[in-house]
């Protein structure tokens, strides 16, 4: 390759970024990538590493369309190449994945109803008895009347993890912290098979409707619907044999679903987030019954990719709460968090 110049002898500020500049941007991206990973002999040594990873931060800020600060912030958590790899699979968008409500139907029968009308399915893959992934529809899938009789609720595949996690059992007292829509609420009810009793809350009242709607479409009976902050858990109540709380949080890990993220981030959401994050997660820790005889977990999960919205959090709540200890989620696939980040050391799950 010929010796890659970057756009150096212009201020930065001036390097065009028109909509018909993406092809040039994108080889650019592409040959500092190749530059930064073979630096002895492909950079330029006089400016160093650093304006190759700048002028990439600003290239790739461009071409897909994110503010410079949040791609900076995401590029950072990343090698360049899986950086590059993220950013990718960003603009793609994920398939559509349903829950069989196990309350109401089983997945060899709803998914025989669905190709009746027309949909190509399959199932989502071993680890989920649950799960089907929709390549293609007839119909649409938001409308079908296995939908409306409550067999199936539109989910992401990674949603169902916090909850499989959490391993609700029959007759436990369980708490959902942040639960709207409820698509976590649900599948906590059909893995209890609507025994015991779940409180499921949302500060956000208006959200709490579709919450409301969901249980009543599912045919959950074991629930307890409540609007209040989760920080005033445990005062509302306590004692809960488990905690969910799938945290209010940025979203960095759906901005396939929402690309709004990209640039609607600021610095005091990574400030402001976490912090309501912890608060949370303290009472969430303090909601639960240590004695529980079948119990005594708490789920902590968001979409967000960031450490300060994750092993930040959990890493306080540990500091702050010495009688709690990090265990297995029991998912036997999926990638550890990290443990070193930023010149922080997280623990590692035992
Ligand atoms: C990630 S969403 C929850 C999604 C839900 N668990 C599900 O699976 O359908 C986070 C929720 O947190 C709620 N929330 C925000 N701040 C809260 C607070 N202080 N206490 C309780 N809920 C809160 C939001 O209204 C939002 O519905």
């Amino acid at each position: 390759m010929d010796k890659l110049i970057l756009p150096d002898n212009q201020p930065l500020d001036n390097v065009q970024t028109e909509a018909e500049d993406l092809p040039v941007i994108s080889q650019r991206i592409h040959d500092i990538i190749e530059v930064l990973n073979n630096f002895k002999e492909q950079g330029d040594h006089e400016r160093g590493r650093f304006a190759y990873v700048e002028q990439l931060i600003k290239d790739m800020a461009t071409y897909y369309g994110y503010s410079e600060f949040l791609l900076e912030k995401l590029f950072n958590i990343f090698s360049t190449s899986e950086a590059l790899e993220f950013f990718e699979a960003n603009e793609v968008s994920r398939p559509i994945t349903i829950r069989t409500n196990t309350l109401r139907t089983r997945r060899r029968e709803l998914a025989q109803s669905l190709i009746n009308r027309g949909v190509s399915l399959e199932p989502i893959g071993k680890w989920s008895k649950v799960g089907l992934t929709i390549f293609d529809s007839t119909v649409s899938i938001g409308a079908t009347p296995e939908y409306l009789a409550g067999h199936y609720i539109l989910q992401s595949a990674s949603s169902f993890l916090p909850v499989m996690a959490l391993a609700p059992q029959e007759n436990e007292k369980i708490l959902d912290m942040a639960s709207a829509p409820g698509g976590k609420s649900t599948h906590i009810a059909a893995l209890m098979k609507n025994t015991g009793i779940i409180f499921a809350n949302d500060s956000n009242k208006v959200r709490t409707k579709g919450l409301v709607s969901n249980i009543h479409r599912l045919g959950v009976k074991n629930t307890v619907i409540c609007n209040y902050d989760g920080r005033e858990f445990p005062t509302v109540l306590g004692g809960f044999d488990r905690v969910l709380l799938d945290a209010p949080c940025s979203g960095t890990g759906v901005i396939s679903k929402d690309p709004s993220i990209k640039i609607n981030k600021t610095e005091k959401d990574f400030i402001i987030l976490p912090h309501l994050q912890k608060e949370l997660l303290l009472s969430a820790i303090d909601s639960v019954d240590s004695k529980s005889s079948t119990g005594g977990y708490i789920v902590y999960s968001t979409c967000s990719i960031t450490v300060e919205e994750n092993e930040a959090v959990v890493n306080y709540a540990l500091k702050k709460r010495p009688n709690v200890k990090l265990v297995s989620t029991g998912l036997d696939f999926g990638k550890e968090g990290f443990t070193k980040q930023y010149l922080s050391s997280f623990p590692e799950s035992n």
